[in-house]
């Protein structure tokens, strides 16, 4: 029973007991379900991982497969659910099954930093950024478990533009990379809902979706005052768009990982439904620390890994897959003697190959002008007003309501005054996401919590506002100049690596100034479109308290707004690019083999030469898809001879 049948019972309970009853108790039962959570996790994490403990034989088994996967987040879930269906495949895997509340948007944005969930890693003090975050440091979430970050991130679903792929294709001179060829392997995993298309106004391009593959993408039927923005966003210059087809600039209401409401993670979508297929073994609660290698020209034929506290080795007689995610794929990489020459002599680590693993970091950075504050009341989101019984009722009965969106309701795409000057202004350089919530009675903890700003801060800036309708933006920086890079802090691999993301310290400063210019485009739209000007749409005149003694709405104001209140999107990218062979930044070829090595590939966001000028998830799951067909095209002439293909197992999953 997962948690969607488990809240089924407990609404026809509730129903049937009345449900007027129920509404008038249900507040303080959701302000203690969410001071709850800690605990819920703790428990649920607890009995999840004594179960799989149970599951660990005595005696190693024999622990030799075609390929190992290490990792199964965005990338890792799709890799091994392709190349299971020809090989045998190990998936090994950090952390263990999803929490059951991943599942609701609604929850999203609560469940960051708890390191159930999440490994909450933490850039170092920023100088130029983050000023108001605790420590000036940054909250780096990363998901655990089978799902890996999509089952913690936001849930938008963009693919990006093309020329975001087109500019791949030229780094690595390889046209396969292009936007017009790596379609087919967007829509090789799309399940698009054209159903859950909720307004007539919106832009659908159907020859750029389709049915059928793993990953369900759709509208959430809730969306609060994105027609509203939308109108707004066209007064302004940016059309209406499909955001998941080609586009210059553009708006359009948010695409979701989501079925039926619930959150589509790559486990729903890729693994659970194969968990039976004989060729597929997973080991969960396993964490890799090592790759081995043989031979002069670094061949890799297993890993080290502990699973339940006990160390253990894999065998790979293919191909050893890296799909830990951007840091943990460049961590495991240095660890095993890959990267750059200086740093592992440092630490002691015997270099094998000297490669400029970290050093291409790259990251989205976004702050959030606003509130807005607007007249009509129930026009947006608040969360102790809009989530009662009935609510979470209609919820787990119909997958729609207000608890199907995670706080994102929409985005646009524009360009700044330096796209424009550097000749690109058909590639939008700015994001809006556009955030249809009010002053909730929480949200300077909520925000606090899930992103490290000071709540002290928060709190100044939100309480004169509590209860009001409003909106807000993220504003995010989608093609940063400044590149960062990380370090492992030890040899050890229990240890966190050292993020060093340098945001805004590009020797131009233009990076805050395109920043700033997004801000203040916000507050000019939203203040004068007519579709926000019948609410009476005004930004708050509360000023963000840092920069109280800047004069209010000033450009010098809004630089010190984005200096503080300045958080990271969780995007990173680009730690072991991909690239042609001998150039400096390549740490992977094009086809995702590491350099220097044999039988070795990196499948994840890491190797975005650039990162894409969107949210990461949806080009992270492209990557898989390319990337395994990539591997299964290398061993194609073993394919037809191998007999695994599509048996099944008679229990759920083979354990061992
Ligand atoms: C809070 C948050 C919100 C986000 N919101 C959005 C959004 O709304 N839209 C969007 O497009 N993108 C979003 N992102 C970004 C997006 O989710 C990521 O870019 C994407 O999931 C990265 O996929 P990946 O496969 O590279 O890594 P992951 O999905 O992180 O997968 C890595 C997996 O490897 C496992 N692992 C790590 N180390 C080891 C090891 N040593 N041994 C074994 N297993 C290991 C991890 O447990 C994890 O399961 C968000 C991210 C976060 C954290």
């Amino acid at each position: 029973m997962d948690f969607i049948d488990f809240a089924n019972t407990g609404v026809q309970l509730a129903t049937n007991a009345g449900m007027g009853a129920l509404t008038s108790w249900f507040l303080p039962l959701l302000y203690g379900a969410i001071g709850a959570i800690p605990s819920l996790l703790t428990l649920y994490s607890d009995f999840e991982k004594s179960q799989d403990l149970i599951s660990v034989p005595f005696s190693d088994p024999r622990n030799v497969y075609d390929f190992i996967v290490v990792g199964a987040g965005s990338a890792g879930a799709v890799v091994a659910n392709r190349l299971s269906e020809h090989f045998k495949v190990l998936l090994l895997e950090r952390g263990g099954e999803p929490h059951p509340l991943s599942a609701v948007p609604g929850m999203a944005t609560i469940l960051i930093n708890y390191p159930e969930v999440d490994y909450m890693y933490r850039s170092v003090p920023q100088t130029h950024s983050c000023l108001s975050l605790n420590q000036r440091q940054s909250s780096w979430s990363r998901g655990t478990g089978l799902g890996g970050s999509s089952n913690l991130n936001l849930m938008v679903y963009l693919r990006g533009h093309p020329l975001d792929y087109d500019n791949w294709a030229n780094i690595t001179g390889d046209p396969r990379w292009a936007y017009n060829n790596i379609i087919p392997f967007f829509l090789k995993s799309e399940d698009y809902c054209f159903e859950c298309e909720n307004n007539l106004n919106d832009v659908v391009e159907p020859f750029f979706h389709r049915r059928g593959g793993p990953m369900t993408i759709g509208k959430p039927s809730y969306n609060p005052l994105v027609e509203e923005f939308l109108q707004a966003a066209e007064w302004d210059g940016i059309p209406r768009v499909d955001l998941n087809g080609p586009y210059r600039e553009g708006a359009a209401g948010v695409t979701y990982t989501q079925r039926r409401g619930r959150r589509w993670s790559t486990y729903r979508a890729y693994i659970e439904p194969i968990r039976k297929r004989h060729s597929l073994t997973i080991h969960k609660h396993s964490r890799a620390y090592k790759i081995l290698f043989r031979g002069d020209n670094n061949e890799a034929y297993g890993v080290e890994y502990v699973r339940q506290g006990k160390r253990r080795v894999a065998l790979a007689t293919k191909e050893v897959i890296l799909s830990a995610g951007s840091l943990d794929s460049a961590k495991l990489l240095m660890l095993s003697g890959i990267g750059p020459r200086d740093h592992l002599e440092a630490l002691g680590i015997k270099v094998r190959v000297n490669a400029p693993v970290g050093k291409n970091l790259q990251d989205h950075i976004g702050t959030f002008p606003g509130p807005f504050l607007i007249d009509r009341p129930k026009k947006s989101f608040i969360v102790e007003r809009d989530v009662g019984a009935l609510d979470v009722a209609e919820f787990v009965t119909n997958g729609t309501g207000t608890l199907t969106q995670t706080g994102i309701n929409a985005n646009a795409f524009f360009s700044s005054f330096r796209a424009k000057r550097e000749g690109q202004a058909g590639w939008p350089d700015t994001q809006w996401m556009f955030l249809g919530i009010g002053q909730s009675e929480t949200l300077a903890h909520d925000f606090s919590h899930a992103f490290n700003v000071r709540e002290d801060i928060l709190t100044k800036f939100y309480e004169p506002i509590k209860g009001r309708d409003a909106f807000q933006y993220t504003v995010m920086l989608s093609r940063p100049k400044q590149r960062g890079e990380m370090f492992l802090r030890s040899a050890d691999y229990r240890d966190d690596p050292i993020f060093q993301p340098r945001y805004f310290e590009d020797p131009s400063t233009e990076d805050v100034q395109v920043m700033v210019e997004g801000c203040k485009r916000a507050v000019y739209m939203s203040e004068n479109a007519p579709s926000f000007k019948r609410l009476n749409a005004r930004l708050s005149p509360v000023p963000f308290p840092p920069c109280r003694h800047l004069e209010f709405r000033s450009d010098s104001y809004w630089e010190c707004f984005t200096r503080h209140y300045s958080v990271s999107i969780y995007h990173f990218s680009g730690t072991t690019a991909m690239g042609r062979r001998g150039t400096p930044q390549a740490v992977v070829d094009p086809e995702l083999r590491v350099i220097g090595t044999k039988r070795l590939r990196v499948i994840d966001a890491g190797i975005m030469p650039t990162v894409v000028t969107v949210n990461t998830n949806g080009a992270t799951i492209m990557i898989g898809e390319r990337g395994a067909q990539f591997v299964l095209d290398t061993w194609s002439p073993y394919i037809n001879k191998n007999r695994v293909r599509n048996r099944r197992r008679p229990d759920r999953y083979r354990l061992g």
